[in-house]
């Protein structure tokens, strides 16, 4: 699995959890024995290799419906029953849910904390004394622990009997609905689930996540422009052991991301002691949204109601949110078969169209100069040539000194354009990193700074290196910038972006993703035409016009390995910067 890759220079402190929940989210630690839990680990055990789906960084086996992680829904094709050994786990969780229903129909402070905490442990205890769960629950430590995240502490008198409530519940049949969806996760130690909220279109009421094998923290995450009040939380940190139920229901479910940060430890729940994560198995149940349109009132979250989101100055009113959600379903679908089936090349479309679409905005936003550029640049002699390839908005080659000849070219004419608007004396042209118009030895300098992880194959990349040694002089020199694996912030980063093994990308590398590019709410008018107009897709939680641009990220040594292996050069220096990669170079011969 992933463990060969789970990064070790990147640090990702734990936090200590805040042990809070969001609104209707309900934690039962020691839900499961230790014995059902080896039970349910033995029947995942027995699953054949066909049924997982590889991910990025996980794998995943889908009971019911499989869902499909490009378009963020469900296949519509169904697949069966879930398994017949979740039955009974499935059975307590709903017998939980019933108790927690039946305490908020009781009156308007339904869903005090102290109430749901009292009657769910009621509940457990019910279940725990049955003889079987008994005899594995030795220690004291094995007691269930609830923690629900409800609107008040106001406690009201949770029913007397929750046992007798359970039975009576039980025999007018079961109240809550079957869940007809289950995925399994598996995490390898180190691995993390990027923040999310899972689509209101696809599943509608609570989800439920049982937890196998290892502990791990839960986040979750909302922007501060979603609170009532500022003094409204915008996180909650959760220990999540293993042995126990997590529901995400209501606010928590709709209106909160929630993700597992990557990393190999957290605190646990008394925020004193690291906790080793091991490799966890969750098993996730949903109820599959069979009108795929959500209604509920969390509108600026829900993927159903596009009308525009609140505060996001009006933009698109006018499209009917019906047709703006049928659009994009079918453009994520339409990009899910196609990528799969080979058809959209990668570069095409997330490289060169996705350059197109947002080169107004992109040039807007592109200005300043790396220190280590800047210091290459200056030491260019006088009357030396030097070529930006990749040069972009032509940035770099405002920075080089007058008495330097400059030369540009870029993969985007409207890059071009914009770039020959800018720099007067410079040659300009539109040109592929992999194959330059140029003669050999042309230049004393060559710059390309944030270019080659936008080329979708190691020889495509080792091709634009081996073109940049060849247009250099003997003596000439190169620096590149690459992004790496190794992000600063991985949760605004890589836990965001969409891994292509998580698409079923034939050929996909591991470290190959989409990240997202917004031209935001709050820029012009038609430079958020223009991306919509390219195959660009409104962003309701993001607000703006997100359009996927195509990465590679180096990983370790892999720029230079990559530089050292033209054989006709001699490597400078490489270094680490700001999740970048870095290495200036000099042609030897
Ligand atoms: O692993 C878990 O407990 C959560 C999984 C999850 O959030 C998801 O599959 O959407
Ligand atoms: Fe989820």
């Amino acid at each position: 699995m992933q463990t060969a890759q789970t990064p070790s220079v990147v640090s990702n402190p734990p936090e200590p959890p805040t042990q809070s929940l969001p609104r209707g989210a309900l934690l039962v630690e020691n839900f499961l024995s230790e014995r059902e839990e080896r039970s349910l680990l033995a029947a995942v055990a027995q699953l054949g290799d066909e049924q997982w789906q590889r991910l990025a960084h996980r794998r995943v086996c889908h009971f019911g419906y499989v869902f499909n992680y490009l378009t963020r829904t469900f296949e519509s094709e169904r697949l069966g029953n879930l398994p017949r050994w979740t039955d009974r786990v499935v059975e307590r969780i709903q017998r939980v849910q019933s108790v927690v229903e039946q305490i908020k129909s009781a009156g308007p402070e339904a869903d005090s904390r102290l109430a749901v905490e009292a009657a769910v442990l009621r509940c457990m205890h019910s279940e725990l004394s049955k003889d079987e769960l008994h005899c594995s629950r030795t220690a004291a430590t094995h007691e269930p622990v609830v923690r629900f995240g409800g609107w008040s502490d106001v406690l009201m008198a949770p029913p007397n009997d929750v046992t007798e409530l359970a039975a009576a519940m039980q025999r007018g049949g079961s109240v809550q609905p079957a869940f007809d969806q289950l995925t399994i996760n598996e995490y390898e130690c180190g691995v993390g689930l990027r923040a999310h909220v899972d689509t209101h279109s696809s599943f509608w009421g609570a989800i439920a996540s049982v937890s196998l094998g290892s502990s791990c923290a839960f986040e979750f995450r909302r922007d501060a422009v979603h609170t009532k009040h500022a003094s409204d939380p915008i996180q909650h940190v959760v220990f999540v052991p293993r042995c126990s139920l997590l529901i995400m229901d209501g606010e928590s479910r709709y209106a909160w991301n929630h993700f597992i940060p990557m990393r190999k430890n957290d605190y646990g729940a008394d925020g004193r002691e690291l906790i080793n994560r091991g490799t966890r198995i969750s098993l996730t149940f949903r109820h599959v949204r069979h009108s795929r349109q959500c209604d509920c009132k969390w509108v600026a979250f829900c993927d159903s109601q596009s009308d525009t989101p609140k505060g996001s100055g009006g933009d698109y009113k006018s499209a009917s949110s019906k047709m703006i959600e049928a659009a994009r379903q079918k453009h994520r679908s339409e990009l899910s078969e196609q990528l799969r089936s080979g058809h959209l090349r990668l570069e095409e479309h997330f490289v060169h169209k996705a350059y197109e679409s947002i080169a107004p905005h992109f040039d807007d936003t592109r200005f300043a100069i790396w220190p280590r550029v800047r210091r290459f640049l200056s030491l260019l002699d006088k009357d030396a040539c030097c070529i930006d390839i990749g040069c972009g908005n032509g940035k770099h080659l405002g920075e080089m000194a007058g008495h330097v000849f400059k030369f540009g070219c870029d993969a985007c004419p409207t890059l071009m354009s914009i770039t020959r608007s800018k720099i007067q004396l410079a040659q300009l042209g539109v040109a592929l990193a992999e194959n330059l118009p140029f003669r050999n030895q042309s230049f004393d300098g060559a710059i390309c700074i944030a270019v080659l992880h936008h080329l979708s194959s190691a020889s495509a990349r080792l091709a634009a290196l081996r073109e940049m040694a060849r247009v250099l002089t003997i003596g000439g020199k190169g620096i590149v910038y690459v992004w790496a694996r190794e992000q600063e912030h991985e949760h605004k980063t890589i836990d965001r972006w969409i891994a292509l093994s998580d698409l079923g990308v034939d050929g996909a590398e591991n470290n190959d993703y989409l990240a997202p590019w917004l031209v935001h709410v709050g820029a012009r008018e038609d430079w958020k035409a223009r991306a919509l107009e390219l195959g660009g897709e409104w962003d309701h939680t993001r607000r703006g016009v997100k359009v996927y641009r195509y990465y590679h990220l180096f990983e370790g040594d892999e720029l230079v390995s990559l530089v050292q292996s033209l054989g006709n050069v001699r490597v400078c220096s490489s270094f680490y910067e700001r999740s970048n990669w870095g290495c200036v170079f000099e042609r030897v011969y």
